[in-house]
């Protein structure tokens, strides 16, 4: 899907590799959600604020609601700890910033932002990165704030399995049939059972009127994962990159992702190819991404709005300044 209207235009997403036996309430509590941080967004575009702002604000609603996977309701590592990441970018200039293995930075989007603005690097990590965020005075929280029940329930499921998860279900008596049938036929990545399905990453894409793009990713990464694992919601070119062209984030497992370099790759495709931006997205998703592991969101300098993946499903919302809206989970 694709929309050129020449003004504005927003996206976000909530994950990729949505289990096809989510239950309805889930699904209407995500799409509630995306559709409240759609219209965050756009407000904030019609009081003209850049995109560069609209993506950490939107970012911070979603990091700061428990239903996806980052700020609160963090995926839980190995250990049960949250570590988040994110990355933010703004296409004019093309100034980055982002951060890793945060355990108690409430929104890590807005110290994404200030390592971006009033550090002299691009990211920090672990140690440094929350030294840093004492020093700027953001929000701090014990890292239980992080932490839900529906997360412990899912981290004991993934341990059980031996399984890096990447699903993200309610350990309810369904929730549990449904992934120990995912447990049954793991695909194997470096010897380890991994499950088909991504968590609930999300991200937000914004070109604002004056035709900046904007991009955002914040991630507590996988279930189970490592501790010290670094996926691709932090890394520039990975999951997130914007330039003067279009922005874009990702979603979906982090290793592929990075692999593909796949936020990079639409733009680079659009500006070597030639392409549009849903024709990029479209090229990138093919010939760059293995076989259901990711999704992504973009938007072009023209105000055009696209996303693509080869998930079974993303949670993902966009709108454009003529008034068109969408909220979506499947193809
Ligand atoms: N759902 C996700 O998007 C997870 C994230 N890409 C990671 O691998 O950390």
């Amino acid at each position: 899907m694709e929309r050129n209207m020449g003004g504005w235009a927003i996206a976000v997403h909530g994950g990729a590799g949505v289990d096809p036996n989510l239950p309805q309430q889930r699904q209407e509590e995500a799409k509630q959600l995306l559709t409240r941080c759609l219209n965050l967004g756009i407000d904030a575009l019609r009081s003209n604020l850049s995109a560069v702002d609209v993506v950490e604000l939107v970012v911070r609603e979603l990091e700061t609601d428990p239903v996806f996977n980052s700020g609160r309701g963090s995926a839980l590592t190995a250990k049960g700890t949250v570590e988040m990441e994110s990355s933010i970018m703004d296409g004019l200039g093309r100034r980055c910033g982002a951060v890793s293995g945060l355990t108690t930075v409430k929104n890590p989007v807005s110290l994404a932002r200030l390592v971006m603005e009033r550090s002299p690097h691009s990211y920090l990590a672990f140690a440094g990165a929350e030294d840093f965020a004492r020093q700027q005075g953001v929000e701090v929280v014990d890292n239980e704030y992080f932490i839900t029940e529906e997360n412990v329930g899912m981290l004991k499921l993934a341990k059980e399995a031996n399984t890096i998860m990447f699903d993200y279900r309610i350990p309810e008596a369904g929730g549990l049939e449904t992934c120990s049938a995912v447990v049954e036929s793991p695909i194997l990545m470096n010897g380890l059972p991994i499950s088909v399905y991504a968590p609930e990453t999300v991200g937000c894409v914004v070109v604002d009127s004056q035709g900046r793009c904007a991009a955002a990713t914040s991630t507590g990464g996988l279930m189970n994962k490592m501790s010290g694992r670094i996926g691709d919601s932090p890394l520039i070119g990975a999951g997130t990159y914007a330039c003067n062209l279009c922005g874009v984030s990702c979603t979906g497992e982090g290793e592929a992702i990075i692999r593909g370099t796949l936020a990079r790759e639409v733009a680079a495709v659009m500006e070597y190819k030639e392409l549009g931006l849903q024709e990029a997205v479209n090229f990138v998703i093919r010939e760059r991404l293995d076989e259901g592991k990711a999704g992504l969101i973009a938007v072009s300098n023209k105000g055009e709005v696209a996303w693509g993946f080869n998930t079974t499903g993303m949670f993902r919302g966009c709108a454009t300044e003529d008034g068109f809206m969408e909220v979506g989970i499947w193809d």
